[in-house]
């Protein structure tokens, strides 16, 4: 099973590899406006799927919006420490 850890482990490798039909790829390559967007769509599926579908759609529409989370942090050079430091 994945965690935070491994699944940013994986991005930057995608990031710096930038494999054909790489969706991480074609986001980073969207850039900052685009990666927010998807955040904000995330973030409310999040809160939708919360107060309306069952724990398991709400727990895989957590894990889009952590997804698209990291792609941000890989955007603008931000590392898992840099978050961890904040918690
Ligand atoms: N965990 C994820 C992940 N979560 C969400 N997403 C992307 O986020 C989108 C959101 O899903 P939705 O179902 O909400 O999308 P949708 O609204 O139906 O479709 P969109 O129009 O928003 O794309 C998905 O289509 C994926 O493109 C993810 N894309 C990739 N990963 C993981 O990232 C790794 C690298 O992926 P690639 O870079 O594609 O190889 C793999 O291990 C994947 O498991």
């Amino acid at each position: 099973m994945k965690t935070f850890e491994s699944l940013f482990a994986e991005l930057s490798a995608k990031a710096q590899e930038r494999p054909e039909g790489s969706g991480t790829v074609a986001e980073l390559d969207a850039g900052v406006h685009f990666i927010g967007k998807k955040i904000v769509e995330e973030a409310a599926e999040v809160w939708m799927a919360s107060e309306h579908e069952s724990l398991d759609e709400a727990a895989a529409e957590m894990s889009q919006l952590l997804y698209h989370l990291q792609v941000m942090m890989l955007a603008k050079g931000i590392s898992l420490q840099d978050v961890y430091k904040h918690l």
